[in-house]
């Protein structure tokens, strides 16, 4: 399970999260809510990349931010940037030696990738760089999975590819997103992020 106890968040004077608390049991999640509510920064939180200035956030009651933890999460999110001096084929062995997991993966011939392998990661289209990134997020099998805005660029055979990733997925999925999901079903939990607060619908 996915907790938020007490979090602050402040980014200078702007008060992002304060006394924020949201347990979040269900398998399936989809937060929405207006640019700059903090969709981005809830994941991010989430996944340890950045801390609180007070309050925790656990995942199965451990710190995100221990090493351990941060294994069991993975991150797709156009602010956690890929490094673009990497081939496609090199970032994927990169990724695999720091999760000790293989650099194979069946998303990458779903997303039909490897045609792409020799080719740098900056150099690769919006689409194709989201599929990426998407495979960075699942391929060391994370307990819990964050989505940031996951359908962004990807074409109609790539969206059906990630809806079935999503419905199929093991672990626990949180997706921030404006567009309605496959996972958009009566046994998703949608979080509505308001400036002033959570609106649980
Ligand atoms: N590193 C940062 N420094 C200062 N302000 C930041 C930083 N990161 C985010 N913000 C601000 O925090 C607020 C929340 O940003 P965040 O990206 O989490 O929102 P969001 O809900 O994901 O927005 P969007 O729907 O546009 O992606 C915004 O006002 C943003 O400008």
């Amino acid at each position: 399970m996915l907790e938020f106890d007490q979090i602050a968040l402040h980014y200078d004077a702007r008060v992002i999260f304060e006394q924020f608390s949201l347990a979040i049991p269900q398998p399936r999640v989809v937060i929405s809510g207006a640019n700059g509510t903090g969709k981005t920064t809830l994941l991010m939180l989430a996944a340890g990349l950045i801390a609180p200035q007070a309050g925790q956030v656990t995942f199965n009651g451990e710190s995100v931010l221990s090493s351990q933890v941060k294994k069991q999460i993975g991150i797709s999110a156009t602010k956690v940037a890929l490094p673009g001096f990497l081939s496609v084929k090199a970032l994927l062995e990169f990724h695999a030696g720091q999760f000790g997991c293989s650099a194979e993966h069946a998303l990458i011939d779903d997303f039909k990738l490897k045609q792409y392998f020799a080719t740098k990661v900056a150099d690769l289209s919006l689409g194709n760089y989201k599929k990426l990134s998407l495979v960075t997020a699942v391929m060391h099998q994370p307990q819990l999975l964050l989505l940031d805005e996951p359908t962004n660029g990807l074409d109609e055979q790539s969206l059906l590819v990630l809806n079935s990733l999503i419905s199929d997925y093991p672990g626990q999925v949180v997706i921030a997103s404006h567009q309605s999901m496959a996972a958009d079903s009566a046994d998703v939990r949608h979080i509505a992020l308001k400036r002033e607060g959570v609106t649980h619908t």
